[in-house]
């Protein structure tokens, strides 16, 4: 039989072409080379007008964690054939380097860096996987999150997703994107027990079964609960759902808080507006309506417009799948590379794609936000080491150069914050509810236009001259040095 290796570090939740690349570098001798390598996506997903950036939290468990266990090393030795002075390198292995990133909660828009580490090459190229997998998930559902919680607005919105979730990581990370986005509640206790997210939840259509007739399983519920949401969709939801939530509401009066009724089948609008009515003539005008049933930010405008009488959402697959989009495609690219002078080599990747090309050079992103205002005009993406003008920004499209701009006035608000410095953790990371705060800001900051979930406005996003000269300087080199080849 196989020998089975005890799961005990997550070190090795990469890809193995990094470990074979690193085995390369150090046999070159070039494995503390200093490299910078920058997260980042190219598109924003879902055709939304902004991105929610999460998953940091994980990504410094992550980096913290980051050493081979004993185990690890004799399945890289027994099963995969790493040799004994490979693997003692391996052994000494921690995380050494830098990590500037934005905070959870920011804003973030497609080309510009999330995350930079400043690492021995090896050290940056073996956390590569591990990022992209926790930024890529974490992002793409806070982003969903956010476009739902636009449109549900001052109403209710919890996470149900848990059951549909890719997984239980997905349903625990992905539940945590969604509060961070604005949502009120998750049924993952789990989630409540780990992060503090108040839980909610009301009951299944199986207690209604299992008691064959729902006065009966609403009676027992009450019976055993203060507060009650009644599921009333089982058999017929206006003859004899609704009904009944009514009665057993009425018999126990004070001695329950009868919070109201879930939907969760036929027809939203209809069945909200009608059931409404029966509450409101029996006198439950405080009852919520809680509606379910395979519901987004696409069919809760469309239940709007059609005037139901809904108060609290309950969201589940669309969300925590991102059934629309399944990949936000963020890429860990190598933007500059130490040199045997020492020097730091900028270094860029060509695509025959225009939108591919990747921006070399170690760079700051900056949010220009205007002072008269208080709204951002864009980001501005420049290189580490320039000084912004402080009066005027000349600010104008990478690609369409003619479309610019000239900043007056203007405060720029540097994103990225130091997370490791030399290894160490350097961050206080914030709470959850403080990310969630510094989200609401932000989207108060950002002018409705990119906000609109149908075709929004594309948000400034600007190279400074010196990095977009930087970046032309670089195709050229690479350009003379295809010519020369081919000479
Ligand atoms: N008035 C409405 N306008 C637009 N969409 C609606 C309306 N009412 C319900 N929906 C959506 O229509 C879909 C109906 O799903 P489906 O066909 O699976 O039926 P269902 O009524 O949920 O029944 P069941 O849960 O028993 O399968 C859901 O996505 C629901 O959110
Ligand atoms: O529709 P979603 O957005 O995915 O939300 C979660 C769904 O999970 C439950 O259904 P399920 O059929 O699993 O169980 P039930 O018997 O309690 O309805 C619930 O009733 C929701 O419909
Ligand atoms: O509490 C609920 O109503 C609930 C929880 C998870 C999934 N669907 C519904």
């Amino acid at each position: 039989m196989k020998h089975i290796y005890h799961d005990d570090s997550l070190t090795l939740h990469t890809d193995l072409y990094q470990i074979n690349m690193t085995e390369t570098y150090w046999r070159d001798g070039i494995h503390n080379k200093r490299a910078v390598f920058e997260l980042f996506f190219r598109k924003l997903p879902f055709g939304n007008g902004y991105a929610v950036f999460a998953g940091l939290e994980k990504v410094i468990q992550f980096i913290q964690g980051f050493r081979f266990s004993e185990e690890d090393l004799e399945y890289l030795k027994n099963e995969v054939g790493y040799k004994e002075d490979f693997l003692a390198y391996l052994k000494e292995l921690r995380f050494t380097g830098s990590i500037r990133s934005m905070k959870e909660g920011e804003l973030v828009f497609g080309n510009e860096p999330i995350i930079r580490v400043d690492a021995p090459l090896a050290e940056a190229q073996l956390i590569e996987t591990a990022l992209l997998n926790i930024v890529n998930y974490q992002t793409l559902i806070a982003t969903k999150a956010s476009r739902i919680k636009q449109v549900v607005g001052n109403e209710v919105a919890m996470e149900f997703g848990t059951r549909r979730a890719q997984e239980m990581d997905a349903a625990i990370w992905g539940t945590r994107a969604a509060y961070l986005a604005g949502f009120e509640a998750t049924s993952n206790v789990r989630a409540g027990k780990m992060f503090g997210i108040p839980v909610a939840g009301t009951h299944a259509h199986s207690m209604v079964q299992a008691y064959k007739d729902e006065y009966t399983a609403f009676h027992k519920y009450a019976e055993s609960h203060k507060d009650c949401v009644f599921l009333v969709d089982t058999y017929d939801t206006l003859r004899l759902g609704v009904p009944n939530a009514i009665k057993v509401a009425k018999e126990l009066g004070d001695k329950i808080n009868f919070i109201g009724i879930r939907l969760d089948s036929g027809d939203l609008a209809y069945l909200s507006k009608e059931a409404r009515k029966l509450l409101d003539k029996a006198g439950f005008t405080e009852a919520k309506i809680y509606a379910s049933s395979d519901l987004d930010e696409h069919t809760i405008i469309n239940l709007k417009a059609q005037g139901a009488k809904i108060d609290s959402w309950g969201i589940g697959t669309k969300l925590i799948t991102a059934y629309d989009q399944a990949a936000l495609g963020a890429v860990y690219k190598i933007v500059t590379i130490e040199e045997e002078n020492g020097h730091m080599e900028d270094t860029i990747k060509i695509s025959s794609n225009p939108e591919k090309v990747t921006t070399p050079g170690m760079k700051k992103v900056y949010r220009i936000i205007n002072n008269t205002n208080h709204h951002a005009e864009g980001d501005y993406i420049a290189l580490e080491d320039e000084k912004l003008p402080e009066k005027k920004l000349r600010m104008f499209h990478p690609t369409h150069t003619y479309i610019n701009k000239v900043v007056t006035n203007f405060t720029a608000k540097e994103l990225h914050e130091d997370i490791f410095t030399g290894g160490e953790l350097v961050y206080e990371i914030p709470c959850l509810e403080e990310s969630r705060e510094y989200l609401k800001q932000n989207l108060d900051a950002l002018w409705d236009e990119y906000k609109r979930l149908m075709n929004p406005e594309d948000y400034p996003l600007d190279l400074s001259q010196k990095c977009w000269d930087n970046k032309m300087k670089n195709i050229q080199e690479v350009k003379d040095k295809v010519a020369a080849m081919k000479e």
